[in-house]
């Protein structure tokens, strides 16, 4: 039996009493595999603990099947835990390793059918009668997924079970992992804080920051339709490009995003998206572009949905299959402080409620109904980079990484055209929120 995991407005303080876990309500359906990601400390762990009964929520539910299961003792749950330390018994042999738990559970019972068929499963057969100090990484790692199957368990919980292993390895694990899962039909989640893991294996993942959940979604709607900044930057490599941007909406002209030197037009008629980021004129707003979302052509070679700029090439890195190119486009780029950072900034709240329905809307748009995922370090500072500017310790020059065919040839210094694809255009608020693509749920201008 699968079983389906719900979490409803679940909190966790410690000692100190810091919220580590805040109000996350998730409902995790029988035989999905949910991935939580998030940056080192945002909680990932203390979750998947509170799920198998190692920790106790200070607030909120947590329901097995529908049934309120705060109470149940951790060996009650059926739940299997893989962790990253593999945690195999040093003085067992894989055999004794993966049937240790069956003993317990079915004392009396001969255990061996089933760890025979669990490492015929895992192709683990000739390492059966070895200990885990004779067994490699990613042999260890299989035996603990061994002792973790073989109990049939309803759902498992895996706490980065791949990050001690080396990259071929945890690529080639993380195959296994997922057509295993798929086998089994059990509900499965998996913590993680490498976001292509979380994309390549999740049917759904959750982006935690700070203990608050930022978007639950599968893989494909939190890469493409990333509900706020912190998502967008978490999500995807190389990382997605952010500018600052200043929306231009006059009556008796184009609407355009200025991007310091340079400035996006709006192509006519404005499509939804676009009307909708007329209440941010005059406002300062972020632009989110992907590496892929922009290309290398003349304006001359522009498709519908496609404007022109320019960039000057100040860094080319070469990867084999494909050249990333870093331009200065004269644009500052957004930082977002705290993308590392375990506790996001509290809001500063603006007591001000403008009484008219524009005035909600700006102030919907302006995202003030949820807490900020970056402050633009200074607001109105829309002072364009100097090409000769040296750009701050540990980044790299440019403020627009563009991912190309290696057939270009760059040279540093050079010139280049640029389009970039309006299809492919995000616009945050300053706080950080997602404007363009406007989100799925339209202001509610009663509430
Ligand atoms: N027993 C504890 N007592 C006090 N604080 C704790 C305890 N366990 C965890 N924390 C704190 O709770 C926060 C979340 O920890 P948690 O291990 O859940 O994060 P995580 O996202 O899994 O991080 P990582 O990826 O580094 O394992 C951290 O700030 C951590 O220091």
């Amino acid at each position: 039996m699968t079983r389906a995991i719900s979490l409803h407005q679940v909190s966790k303080s410690y000692a100190r009493g810091v919220r580590v876990v805040e109000r996350l309500s998730l409902d995790i359906r029988p035989g999905e595999f949910l991935v939580l990601l998030g940056p080192s400390g945002c909680g990932k762990s203390t979750v998947l603990r509170m799920i198998a009964g190692l920790e106790d929520p200070t607030e909120g539910e947590v329901r097995l099947d529908g049934e309120f299961a705060n109470d149940l003792p951790p060996a009650e749950r059926d739940m299997a835990m893989v962790f990253q330390n593999f945690a195999l018994y040093p003085s067992m042999t894989s055999r004794d390793n993966i049937g240790f738990p069956l003993r317990i559970e079915t004392p009396g019972e001969d255990p061996r059918p089933r760890v025979d068929a669990t490492a015929r499963m895992l192709g683990i057969e000739d390492l059966l009668d070895r200990f885990p100090n004779q067994l490699s990484g990613g042999e260890r790692q299989r035996v603990a997924m061994g002792r973790a199957i073989a109990r049939h368990p309803s759902a498992f919980l895996m706490d980065e079970p791949l990050s001690n292993l080396d990259a071929k390895l945890r690529n080639h694990l993380r195959a296994e992992i997922a057509s295993l899962t798929r086998k089994l039909g059990v509900t499965t989640v998996y913590v993680t804080h490498d976001q292509a893991e979380a994309l390549s294996l999740g049917d759904r993942v959750a982006v935690l920051r700070g203990g608050v959940l930022q978007q639950l979604g599968t893989p494909r709607t939190v890469y493409a339709l990333p509900a706020n900044v912190f998502v967008a930057a978490f999500i995807g490599t190389p990382r997605i490009n952010l500018l600052r941007g200043l929306v231009r909406a006059p009556l008796d002209g184009a609407m355009t995003i200025s991007l310091g030197r340079q400035y996006l037009r709006l192509p006519e008629p404005l499509c939804l998206d676009h009307q909708l980021l007329r209440v941010q004129q005059g406002r300062e707003v972020i632009v989110g572009l992907r590496s892929e979302g922009v290309r290398i052509a003349r304006p001359s070679e522009a498709r519908s949905g496609e404007v022109a700029i320019s960039g000057l090439v100040e860094h080319v890195e070469f990867q084999g299959h494909e050249v990333l190119v870093h331009f200065n486009t004269g644009s500052r780029p957004a930082f977002v402080p705290e993308l590392e950072a375990p506790r996001p900034v509290r809001p500063v709240r603006r007591r001000r409620r403008e009484g008219t329905v524009l005035g909600r809307l700006r102030e919907r748009a302006a995202g003030r109904r949820v807490g900020p995922v970056v402050v633009l370090e200074h607001p109105g500072d829309t002072e364009p980079a100097r090409a000769d500017e040296v750009p701050p310790e540990g980044r790299l020059p440019g403020d627009l990484v563009v991912r190309t065919t290696p057939d270009f040839e760059l040279r540093h210094g050079l010139q280049v055209p640029l389009l970039v694809d309006l299809a492919h255009l995000f616009v945050f608020d300053q706080h950080g929120e997602r404007i363009c693509p406007a989100p799925a749920r339209l202001p509610d201008l009663d509430e």
